[in-house]
């Protein structure tokens, strides 16, 4: 029997610093995450980083999270609550950090005979440090524990028409109304060293000006790459002049050269060049978490009216929106045939 296991990033139980500090250890312990050997990561991340950040993580956190939990999970729950009844598989949710563990989706999935398994990280763009990591995990775990049951990856989704024509409806009907100087494509930063890790042909990603047009095999899992390519095909679905868009990567670790330019320095940057109102979009993430409601909606909204800007609008990502729900369902369909 068939069935399908959702995959999304995860959240810590609460708010408060002792729920977000094992979490983040978990997270930012994981070698694709923070890919330097152990001993090295363990001093930077519980030498270094725990010290501090679980307090001002729990902060960020407090601001966002709402009465059912966490934003990213309550949406990524209401999407999988969506999608079942619209497919004739089950259709479990599990999270690659925290409590709601893929070993647990996978033992739901079991429990009900399900044994060809269908694993969908929720990640528009291929990276190590969100999409690999989930197909080594279940990879682990299924050796382990459900040695019979077999896997097929959803591959990155980044240019998939249907999805993008999802992605460019939400935004018209968000930007309806709001007459913008310049739109934003905000994704997810990763230190550019991932990009080349995750090189195929290991020459092709410099990183450059040109690599990520110019066709290549190494496309198939350059995260940067396939930025550019969501960026390009929503623009050109929205009908949006060159001069009016941008693409930039947020939410940098320090330490790393990480991919540039970066979100936050560009958009403190804009009202001086004019752009007084300003949409933002992050299409890396396809439900809205720490990362758009906090570090967008509220961080950069303050930051962009501090120097001067007028009117900021924060795009919601597509979480439970019914076409991008339909559009699951018709993907696990197609699969399920
Ligand atoms: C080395 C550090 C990090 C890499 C690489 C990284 C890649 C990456 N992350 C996401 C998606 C999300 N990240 C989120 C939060 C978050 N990310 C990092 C670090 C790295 N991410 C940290 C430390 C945090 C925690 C927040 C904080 O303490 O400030 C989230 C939000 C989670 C939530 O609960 O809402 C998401 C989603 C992707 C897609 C990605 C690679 C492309
Ligand atoms: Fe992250
Ligand atoms: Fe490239």
């Amino acid at each position: 029997m068939k069935g399908v296991l959702l995959v999304n990033l995860g959240s810590p139980e609460s708010p408060t610093p002792k729920d977000v500090k094992p979490y983040l250890d978990e997270f930012l312990m994981d070698k694709y995450v923070i890919d330097v050997p152990y001993l090295l990561r363990a001093l930077l991340v519980r030498g270094i980083i725990l010290r501090k950040r679980p307090e001002e993580s729990a902060h960020a956190y407090a601001k966002i999270w709402w009465d059912e939990g966490s934003p990213l999970v309550v949406l990524s729950e209401r999407m999988q609550q969506k999608v079942q009844p619209l497919v004739n598989v089950p259709v479990a949710l599990a999270m690659r950090y925290g409590t709601m563990t893929i070993e647990k989706g996978l033992q739901e999935l079991h429990d009900k005979g399900v044994t060809e398994v269908l694993l969908f990280p929720l990640y528009p763009q291929y990276a190590m440090a969100s999409t690999l990591t989930i197909l080594v995990k279940a990879e682990e775990i299924r050796k382990k524990k459900f040695p019979q049951m077999t896997f097929t990856d959803v591959p990155a989704f980044y240019n998939k028409p249907d999805y993008i024509k999802n992605l460019a409806d939400s935004m018209k009907k968000h930007l309806d109304g709001f007459d913008y100087d310049h739109l934003l494509f905000s994704y997810h930063g990763i230190p550019e060293r991932h990009i080349r890790k995750t090189d195929v042909t290991k020459s092709h990603c410099k990183i450059d000006g040109s690599c990520c047009n110019t066709p290549s095999p190494a496309h198939e899992f350059c995260y940067r790459h396939q930025c550019y390519e969501t960026t390009k095909l929503v623009i050109e679905q929205l009908g949006i002049p060159k001069d009016k868009y941008s693409l930039t990567f947020q939410s940098r670790l320090a330490g790393d050269k990480w991919l540039e330019p970066y979100t936050d320095i560009e958009i403190n940057k804009m009202p001086a060049k004019g752009i007084k109102k300003l949409a933002v979009v992050t299409p890396a993430f396809v439900s809205d978490c720490l990362e758009t409601l906090e570090e967008i909606a509220m961080r950069a909204k303050e930051e962009f009216e501090e120097n001067g800007g007028e009117e900021f609008l924060a795009i919601p990502c597509l979480n439970d929106d019914d076409q991008w729900c339909q559009t699951v369902g018709n993907w696990i369909n197609d699969w399920a045939k």
